[in-house]
């Protein structure tokens, strides 16, 4: 592969507990906007290994059918399960990027009488709601430092983003293990910015290929290190704050030249608002001419939705 990598080392890791902890988050999400953080419940290898563990038992255990019968929600907001080549970008030929995973999403606020029985029956929704949960509170304590960064009234971005009001999705991912010959170029998954606020990542095992640009426009390695999780800045957020904060790029691609590509498995909590909020950089920076003109989280997600995924996206919501 011809892109140049960089060693994790130039991405900085922030304990929350310390007294510079925002002023390094500052530092991290204006420049590259991703950091690991550690000093969290959910940045521990026993809280890994748990996620891990229920990952397994529900990609491998569950057959291909339970799996596929797995969907639900309403249509644009599909939730539960996606298969391999389910989700992709771009409308054109060039640009037409199938991302190689299966994952399986919830969002917050679902109701029992939402979820499939097979999840319910087989225990899985306890444990997904836990997850999620502790996920919720990584996310909210970010936030709080992203407040103090910004010097944002305290709890301007915590509040919306709460557990019952929020809009965010849990989600599990993935990567079959496969031959090199079995798909074209090295992508798992393709070159994109999140739609959401802040991504929180968990790479639950050693697999790696997950890389990010950056401001240089280089892609760079990002391995997973002991007890830290990865939290990076989503588009609404760089919106939100006036391009302040720096969405990241990123992809997933195998960077070995082996011919088996091991399987891989990751967790991402995306943060968001519920739809009803107002994404307006003058309720953080009022002295400042906005870059882009105010939009509601849901018009927003809407909105970035349609560019990515263009017609398939509305054949989705057709
Ligand atoms: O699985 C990963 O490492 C990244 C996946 C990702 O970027 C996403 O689902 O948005
Ligand atoms: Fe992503």
């Amino acid at each position: 592969m011809p892109d140049s990598t960089i060693t994790q080392s130039d991405i900085i890791t922030i304990d929350v507990t310390s007294p510079f902890a925002s002023q390094q988050l500052l530092e991290a999400y204006t420049t590259t906007g991703i950091a690991y953080f550690t000093g969290l419940p959910i940045a521990t290898e026993a809280f890994q290994a748990r996620v891990l563990e229920t990952a397994q038992r529900f990609f491998l255990g569950f057959t291909a059918e339970q799996k596929a019968a797995l969907r639900f929600g309403v249509p644009g907001y599909i939730r539960g399960y996606s298969g391999p080549g389910s989700e992709q970008y771009g409308d054109t030929a060039d640009t037409y990027q199938e991302h190689y995973v299966e994952s399986l999403d919830i969002v917050s606020g679902m109701t029992i009488r939402q979820w499939p029985d097979l999840l319910i029956d087989s225990g899985l929704m306890d444990e997904l709601e836990q997850y999620r949960r502790v996920a919720a509170q990584a996310a909210t304590i970010i936030l709080t430092l992203t407040e103090k960064a910004l010097k944002l009234t305290p709890g301007f971005l915590a509040t919306k983003h709460a557990l019952s009001r929020g809009n965010s999705t849990f989600r599990l991912n993935h990567y079959p293990a496969m031959m090199q010959n079995q798909r074209k170029g090295s992508i798992r998954f393709g070159e994109h910015t999140d739609f959401d606020t802040i991504s929180l990542l968990l790479l639950l095992d050693d697999a790696g290929g997950l890389q990010f640009q950056n401001p240089r426009g280089e892609w760079c390695s990002l391995k997973r290190k002991p007890n830290t999780l990865l939290v990076h800045v989503a588009d609404m957020l760089a919106r939100w704050s006036n391009e302040r904060l720096v969405a990241t790029p990123h992809r997933v691609y195998a960077e070995d030249q082996d011919d088996l590509w091991p399987e891989r498995y990751t967790m991402i909590f995306f943060a968001a608002p519920p739809s009803n909020t107002w994404v307006d950089s003058k309720d953080l920076f009022p002295d400042e001419p906005n870059k882009y003109p105010p939009v509601s989280a849901g018009d927003y997600l809407k909105q970035r939705l349609e560019q990515i995924y263009g017609s398939s996206y509305r054949e989705k919501i057709g």
